[in-house]
């Protein structure tokens, strides 16, 4: 594949794209709501032993859940209590604890306990952090919109019309959005804040996980208390915009997210490879300071089938990060930071997943509403129809005039 040159040699496996994951928590809490509405694709044995525990697959909104909250669970009580609308009438009479056992073999066929002791693991890492991190600034760990974004952000969400948001956002290139979006001084402090945090962490000697597996450098933002503000800048702000640009994609269920920050320059990362990150949709605010280089490249969106083919001219597209400035695209779009050449640059980074849109992805085979790849494999099928079905009438033609 012909990638951006330098990104080639600099990476040891470049043929092959990488999938940007993140550290030890990907997609922890993704998914909880739908999955047990699914069966999965190629039952494990354990779940063909079990095949007789079947959930409703709408609630039962006129059941009582039990509460859990006294028993001692592998799994937060809050999910017994929503998982039991969801039990097959049967169920419902049943002792409290023949209920938790039922439900219990049917959570650990969706989280194995590998998974389970991972997502313990994590949960006491953020419960160690949150317990010694001081933050510098209080503010920043509540939505503020009239603090956090520029006026035409607040107002065109706010409007929440496509014609409002199409006013505000540029496409660049085909997938790519663009907009004003922070304030200066939120950018300011929320630079702060992450020095602060990492200030934290070289003086206690802690231990952090880096936000994901390409980066060196950087801070998950969710693992110091920022998750709850974050959530809402995903539920409030990326959502409404991606419902319109990226429907086909999740782009209106996103429903969980990994927030954090990447940076550049000396003693920092100094580019990063072509990829594609674990996310339906991601928003990435350059937040400062004073840089040069650092542009991001595109190189077309494709689904996991296509990842790794060729990329046509059109699909080449770079774009110059400016602080307080929103580049919006799938996480899909096959993308790659040039090398930060002087200065400092510092990335807020917001990868936001859809489990619905997931797990409808199990089932389908074209993606043609959206990778370029499937798209021309769609077009040359019709072009052979279309060739097939001339040839056909030419036939018949010939045929009749014969005759
Ligand atoms: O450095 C950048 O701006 C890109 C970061 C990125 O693509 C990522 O973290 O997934
Ligand atoms: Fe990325």
């Amino acid at each position: 594949m012909s990638l951006d040159g330098s990104v080639e040699r600099r990476r040891s496996e470049p043929s092959s794209m990488q999938i940007n994951g993140s550290n030890g928590n990907a997609n922890e809490n993704g998914g909880t709501s739908s999955m047990m509405l699914y069966s999965p694709t190629s039952p494990s044995p354990q779940s063909q032993s079990q095949s007789h525990q079947r959930l409703r697959l709408n609630p039962n909104t006129d059941h009582n859940p039990e509460n859990y909250e006294d028993l001692k669970l592998e799994f937060n009580p809050c999910i017994f209590s929503s998982l039991e609308r969801y039990l097959p009438p049967s169920m419902l009479t049943v002792t409290r604890q023949l209920k938790v056992q039922y439900m219990n073999d049917i959570l650990a066929r969706y989280l194995p306990q590998g998974e389970r002791i991972r997502v313990q693991r994590h949960r006491e890492y953020r419960q160690k952090i949150i317990a010694n991190y001081q933050p510098l600034h209080r503010e920043l760990y509540t939505m503020d919109p009239a603090t956090f974004f520029v006026q035409s952000f607040v107002e065109a969400i706010n409007k929440n019309t496509e014609e409002s948001l199409r006013s505000i956002i540029s496409e660049p290139s085909p997938g790519v959005y663009t907009f004003e979006m922070l304030h200066q001084d939120f950018c300011k402090m929320l630079l702060s804040e992450v020095d602060n945090f990492e200030k934290w962490v070289s003086e206690s000697n802690f231990r952090i996980m880096r936000p994901n597996t390409m980066n060196k450098y950087g801070a998950v933002l969710d693992d110091f208390g920022l998750e709850t503000m974050l959530d809402k800048l995903m539920d409030d702000f990326v959502r409404p915009i991606s419902k319109v640009f990226f429907h086909e994609v999740g782009g209106s269920t996103l429903d969980s997210h990994h927030g954090f920050v990447v940076e550049y320059g000396k003693d920092r990362d100094v580019d990063l490879g072509f990829h594609v990150d674990d996310s339906e949709v991601t928003l990435n605010v350059c937040l400062g300071k004073q840089f040069s280089g650092g542009d991001l490249f595109f190189r077309g969106i494709r689904c996991d089938k296509h990842v790794n083919t060729e990329s046509q001219p059109e699909e080449s597209f770079d774009y110059s990060h400016v602080p307080g400035q929103a580049v919006l695209h799938r996480g899909r779009h096959r993308h790659g930071a040039r090398a930060t050449k002087s200065g400092h640059r510092i990335n807020l980074l917001l990868w936001c997943r859809s489990s619905a849109f997931r797990e409808l992805k199990k089932y389908q085979k074209d993606f043609s509403a959206w990778c370029g790849e499937c798209q021309s494999d769609k077009r040359e099928r019709q072009r052979q129809s279309i060739a097939a079905t001339k040839r056909e009438l030419l036939r018949r033609e010939g045929d009749n005039t014969v005759a």
